[in-house]
């Protein structure tokens, strides 16, 4: 007999609200209770399956969270993240929060909710994003000190209807490469005159085109070679199995701070 969790979605009339109802649904150790989205939605009443292309599945679009929840996924907007992280404390049900796009008092609103029960936060739930930052933290390790200086920059490309630039993602790819190397200084494009490129900078790029579902090129330019990380993901599937991996790691942890790292025992 399997553990069944019952869970919500929060922001599930999104593009990755959507896939989390598809494999949520499909999932037998999960027991879809809830699909949440903004109050005042379009979404809000109608059959959950049908936004998500399945047709019927007896779960309703609401705006409240009702009882009986075990774990809650949060893909919304960084208003969404803040109110379903208040509704998580205090009722201390367990929160996986994958929104972006937070500002710095917001994330530690936020991140206040672990200390009532388990909150797995990360700006990527993918597999091959959180291994590529274990290697992109060894790159930096063994790069630190070269003779000659390296020069980081982080390129992300994302879908036109991305919200928040540069992603989170290239931002804690920034944080990860900055806590090796120590640069100071992270800047976000060019133009103009803007001078010689000082070793102390981490520039970013954020490309918007089409429909692509993320990719990040982190990059290391030395003097006579270039050394390249590049993940890309293909469909938004690669976010939400990790969202449902973190949604059953994080219902079995005690109050407290988790990262994809932990989830994927990475
Ligand atoms: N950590 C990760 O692995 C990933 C993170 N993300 C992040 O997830 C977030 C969502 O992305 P995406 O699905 O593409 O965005 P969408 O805009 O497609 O979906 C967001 C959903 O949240 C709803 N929403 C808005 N406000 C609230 C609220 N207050 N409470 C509940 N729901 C709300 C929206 O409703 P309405 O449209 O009616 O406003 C919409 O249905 C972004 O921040 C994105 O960067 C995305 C992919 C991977
Ligand atoms: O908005 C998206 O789509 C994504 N957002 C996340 C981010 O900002 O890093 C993760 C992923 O790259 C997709």
């Amino acid at each position: 007999m399997l553990d069944q969790f019952n869970i919500a979605i929060n922001g599930a009339a999104g593009r990755m609200g959507q896939r989390l109802i598809v494999l949520s649904h499909e999932d037998p150790e999960l027991n879809l209770v809830a699909a949440i989205d903004a109050p005042g939605s379009p979404s809000i009443g109608k059959d959950v399956g049908q936004i998500a292309g399945i047709g019927d599945i007896g779960v309703v679009v609401t705006s409240a969270l009702p009882d009986r929840v075990d774990v809650v996924i949060d893909f919304s907007t960084p208003d969404g993240a803040i109110a379903i992280s208040q509704v998580c404390a205090e009722r201390r049900i367990p929160l996986v929060e994958a929104t972006t796009g937070l500002t710095e008092s917001q994330r530690e609103s936020v991140i206040a909710t672990s200390q009532e029960t388990a909150l797995v936060i990360a700006p990527s739930m993918s597999l091959a994003v959180n291994l590529a930052m274990k290697l992109v933290a060894e790159a930096g390790r063994a790069l630190k000190n070269l003779p000659g200086g390296v020069d980081v920059e982080i390129i992300e490309r994302h879908h036109r209807f991305k919200e928040d630039a540069p992603s989170g993602t290239a931002l804690k790819f920034g944080e990860v490469v900055a806590q090796e190397m120590g640069q100071t200084d992270h800047v976000h494009g060019r133009e103009g005159r803007s001078g010689q490129r000082p070793q102390s900078e981490i520039g970013y790029h954020a490309l918007r085109t089409g429909d692509n579902v993320g990719e990040h090129q982190i990059v290391f330019g030395m003097m006579g070679e270039t050394l390249e990380v590049y993940v890309r993901g293909h469909t938004r599937d690669s976010y939400a199995y990790g969202a449902l991996t973190a949604a059953k790691f994080v219902c079995k942890q005690p109050a407290g701070l988790y990262s994809m790292q932990d989830v994927l025992n990475l």
